[in-house]
């Protein structure tokens, strides 16, 4: 095998959820989440070393937009006996690195899932020792734009903080993150095709239609096999609190979703991860998630708007999750005015899902002639909020708007884009962006 030179990149969208948040995370209702063209990219290379090994290879992860966000492991093979073995993923631990429980779950999750769909490329891996170089970057819109960012003009902009400390949009980059290292993954053990992720698959599919002229039954395999990975990974390492509606988003775009059934994400206590994830490769188990392609009409633009603050959705959605047990009947009176009626959870939840600030940002967006609907996205807070609006007339009188009366609030400046998860090929102009960052870590 020569695996010189061999470099896969792939990417995932952001999202915002305009319909749903809350009531999503029950499998009875259905949520409307709009993807968005500010991306995460992931790009890994396969790096022979002179120093051939059987016992193990590397793998070093650079997210260079953050201080302190390079992770190394090593991948050693936990012999079964019977001539078959289970990847074992170790981090490294230098001094002062952190750890990434995102990343370190997706890649101990792919390489049992890879070891069952693809042993003997897995296995070359360790024979000849070689390592992988995987390299992460965010468009810029999943942060806040900090002061000495402002006139700079790059893709994939520095943001000069560590992830701890970073200011969160709310467009979802874990999600994002989770689905396209899943994807690069399984794109680069020869798992699923590129094919299946191409840009063409989009085109003409809209309101639900897709392709007739493709043979789509390998494409949708090959994502469902992405989304049960991704869906995996990610409620591992968030622990398993959210609906899966940012994943599904990532990997199939604009869409109507219906929540899997959480039970089915966790392995039974009898079982080892490895079997658990061979039932769904073997294609003996599958997610019940249901994601209906759908898309913003022609002339609406979703615009979303920053107010440099951000939430932690995982706690806000623990305590409205509690308010719902201890008094299940005020559910029923809210879900009907959605706006009035989230506020009205977080104020009985004790979260700020509208909080006032927001409301007043919303109502003087909304009085815009041309802004048909706006709101808190997803979980609500201070994540950016959102407008749907008709023609981008409305765009420059909302940054009026904006600079005289809500001065910390800015266009994010991305809009709906409804492809999910792509391939990404590489004469694309930004890859060489991502490509020498390779030769830092070499
Ligand atoms: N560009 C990135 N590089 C490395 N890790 C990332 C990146 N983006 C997100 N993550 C991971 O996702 C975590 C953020 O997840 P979370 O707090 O759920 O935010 P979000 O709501 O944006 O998904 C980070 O702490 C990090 O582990
Ligand atoms: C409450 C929710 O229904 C919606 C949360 O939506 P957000 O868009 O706020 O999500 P994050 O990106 O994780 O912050 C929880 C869920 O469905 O997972």
């Amino acid at each position: 095998m020569n695996k010189d030179c061999e470099i896969t990149i792939s990417s995932a969208p952001g999202k915002a959820l305009i319909v749903g948040g809350y009531l999503v995370l029950d499998r009875n209702y259905n949520g409307l989440v709009v993807s968005l063209n500010s991306r995460v990219y992931v790009a890994i290379k396969s790096q022979p070393l002179q120093n051939k090994s059987q016992k193990q290879f590397n793998i070093i992860v650079d997210s260079f937009q953050f201080l302190n966000a390079c992770w190394q492991y090593t991948v050693s093979k936990e012999e079964l006996g019977n001539g078959d073995f289970v990847p074992v993923l170790k981090q490294i631990q230098a001094e002062g690195s952190t750890k990434n429980k995102f990343i370190q779950t997706v890649l101990d999750s792919s390489l049992k899932l890879i070891k069952h769909r693809n042993p003997l490329l897995l296995k070359e891996y360790f024979y000849s020792g070689t390592n992988l170089e995987i390299v992460i970057a965010s468009d810029n819109e999943f942060y806040s734009a900090s002061e000495e960012s402002l006139n700079e003009n790059m893709k994939f902009k520095s943001t000069n903080s560590t992830l701890e400390n970073v200011h969160k949009t709310g467009l979802g980059s874990s999600a994002a993150l989770v689905t396209a290292l899943c994807a690069s993954l399984l794109l680069h053990f020869k798992v699923v095709s590129k094919d299946s992720f191409k840009k063409e698959l989009y085109v003409n599919q809209t309101f639900g239609k897709e392709r007739q002229d493709l043979d789509l039954s390998n494409v949708k395999r090959d994502r469902e096999i992405l989304d049960f990975l991704s869906q995996y990974a990610h409620c591992t390492a968030q622990g398993k609190i959210g609906s899966g509606f940012d994943i599904s988003a990532a990997i199939f775009g604009t869409q109507i979703y219906r929540r899997f059934t959480a039970e089915d994400l966790v392995p039974k206590p009898d079982m080892n991860e490895s079997d658990f994830l061979l039932e769904f490769v073997n294609g003996s188990k599958k997610l019940d998630s249901e994601a209906t392609s759908v898309c913003i009409p022609p002339l609406f633009t979703l615009m979303l708007a920053d107010v440099n603050a951000g939430s932690n959705t995982p706690s806000m959605v623990k305590k409205v999750l509690e308010w719902r047990k201890n008094d299940p009947n005020n559910l029923n009176l809210s879900i009907y005015k959605i706006r009035k009626c989230l506020k009205k959870i977080g104020e009985l939840a004790g979260v700020p899902i509208e909080p006032d600030e927001q409301s007043k940002l919303i109502d003087s967006c909304i009085e815009i002639p041309g802004v048909i609907m706006a709101g808190v996205p997803g979980a609500g807070g201070y994540d950016a909020i959102f407008c749907l609006i008709l023609t981008k007339e409305p765009i420059q009188e909302l940054k009026k708007l904006f600079k005289m009366e809500f001065t910390n609030v800015n266009d994010l400046g991305c809009h709906q884009d409804d492809q999910g998860c792509l391939y990404v090929d590489q004469n694309e102009s930004y890859v060489s962006e991502l490509l020498m960052k390779f030769s830092k870590l070499s």
